[in-house]
């Protein structure tokens, strides 16, 4: 059929760079083609959205989908489709958990024909800087990875080592002579090993013995160390998972100084705290762990003034016996949160409690995401971009339960969380992956998607 448009939503609240408007959108060959106030002409496909909100499909930067090597704990074909179940179009793969570490080429090659092959939404993958692999950084730039992370304090993993001062500084400038972007698990080594050995000597491991061995200290100070290696070598930072304000103040500081750096905080940090670790146990550690509930309102203070750049998930998800809720050793736990899959609907939330308008949630999850990473084509409602978006109904509330989260282990500090939306549908590039109405939620993708 000889169509004007592939698509053509009508209808629905569209959430736009700057405001949220109501307008229609088309759609062709898997790109916005028209947003406007009424659009007439054929298309293949005619929805009314009823009144539904469009967002732009968000981008999360830091998700461990462990594949290969621990495909047991995730994979790409799980992990995509619960990014996409949430409203996710492009994720970004952490160098670890799985096996190999994403620090040579063969890796990164090997890892990426199976995402090509296996992920339901557009990805991109990372790179790791560890101790000895600078020499790998230029071929996996020019192979492809988005930016290289690299750890300060012990990654909890042990295929992939933490940078010391020698090997950051190294790769600083090593990526910035790249052009390219070091994201950083920003805790002191020297500091959280201290703690933890202290501890551990003692035998003292329980939720608050957790709690302890990793202070805000310990990423204020990897933080501002971080900051003056890169005044020193010139290299971009990104800051992943900030969970203290004392951090999110020097790194606005170096910003306002000229240090090109973004900083990223993760919905747990929003949404819970320390209490939910005494009272849930091992799905709610993570490092840094989840603070006192006086610095999560000093988070959603600076959240809502506009402090943070990027809103990302840090999936990093487990088996069910490294995250057993009647283990108390808090130490030998996995540390990582499972629930890649809400990170917008966590910021809707949030947007509705705290008078947050939803263009600036699109920007954390989104645009500022797409702009960060030279996504040029990604992150925007807007004509000659990605047909990447996700339908909200705000009418629906979603109750988290096995049912309806679909990583590969259910055992998550979401568990029961109740979120005042829902997402209707998802479309990666102007296809249908998600559509929660029907039994088959995921839908067939043609092979170019990847491509
Ligand atoms: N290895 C790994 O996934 N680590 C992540 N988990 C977590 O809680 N923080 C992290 O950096
Ligand atoms: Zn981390
Ligand atoms: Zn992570």
């Amino acid at each position: 059929m000889n169509t004007d448009y592939d698509v053509i939503l009508r209808n629905g609240h569209i959430v736009l760079p700057e405001s949220v408007q109501k307008q229609d959108i088309a759609i062709k060959d898997g790109k916005f083609v028209c947003i406007a106030d009424s659009i007439s002409g054929t298309a293949a496909q005619i929805e009314d959205l009823q009144e539904n909100y469009v967002f732009p499909g968000a981008i999360d930067v830091h998700v461990h989908l462990n594949e290969p090597g621990r495909t047991d704990w995730e994979g790409f074909t799980s992990g995509s489709k619960m990014l996409a179940a949430g409203g996710m179009t492009t994720f970004f793969d952490m160098p670890l958990n799985g096996i190999p570490s994403t620090t040579t080429l063969a890796a990164f090659r090997q890892k990426n024909s199976i995402a090509k092959e296996k992920s339901l939404i557009d990805y991109r993958l990372w790179g790791g800087l560890v101790p000895g692999n600078i020499d790998n950084l230029e071929v996996l730039a020019e192979a492809g990875v988005i930016g290289y992370k690299a750890f300060i304090s012990e990654s909890g993993n042990e295929e992939f080592e933490a940078a010391d001062d020698m090997t950051l500084l190294e790769g600083m400038k090593e990526i910035a002579r790249l052009g390219k972007i070091l994201a950083l698990h920003a805790e002191s080594k020297t500091i959280t090993n201290f703690l933890v050995s202290e501890k551990i000597a003692l035998n003292k491991r329980t939720a608050d013995d957790y709690f302890a061995s990793r202070p805000i200290i310990a990423e204020v100070e990897a933080v501002q160390r971080a900051l003056y290696y890169a005044e020193l070598t010139g290299c971009s930072l990104h800051f992943v998972h900030i969970s203290s304000a004392r951090a999110v103040d020097k790194i606005l500081e170096a910003k306002q100084s000229g240090i090109d750096v973004t900083v990223e905080t993760c919905p747990h940090y929003l949404l819970f705290s320390h209490q939910d670790l005494l009272t849930k146990g091992a799905v709610a550690k993570c490092a840094p762990p989840l603070r006192a509930e006086q610095e999560r309102q000093k988070l959603i203070a600076l959240l809502a003034d506009n402090k943070f750049d990027i809103v990302a998930s840090d999936h990093s998800p487990a088996p069910y016996s490294l995250k057993d809720p009647t283990h108390h050793d808090l130490f030998s736990a996995w540390g990582g949160i499972s629930g890649g899959q809400f990170t917008l609907l966590s910021m809707l939330k949030l947007a509705i409690e705290n008078q947050i308008p939803f263009y600036r949630i699109a920007k954390w999850t989104a645009s500022n995401p797409a702009q960060r990473f030279n996504l040029k084509q990604k992150g925007m409602i807007a004509a000659g971009f990605d047909a990447d978006f996700t339908i909200i109904d705000f009418e629906r509330k979603t109750i988290i339960s096995n049912d309806n989260y679909y990583a590969r282990h259910k055992q998550s500090i979401y568990m029961n969380y109740r979120f005042p939306c829902h997402v209707v549908q998802t479309f990666s590039k102007g296809k249908q992956v998600y559509n929660s109405m029907t039994s088959d939620a995921f839908l067939p993708l043609p092979d170019t998607l990847n491509n």
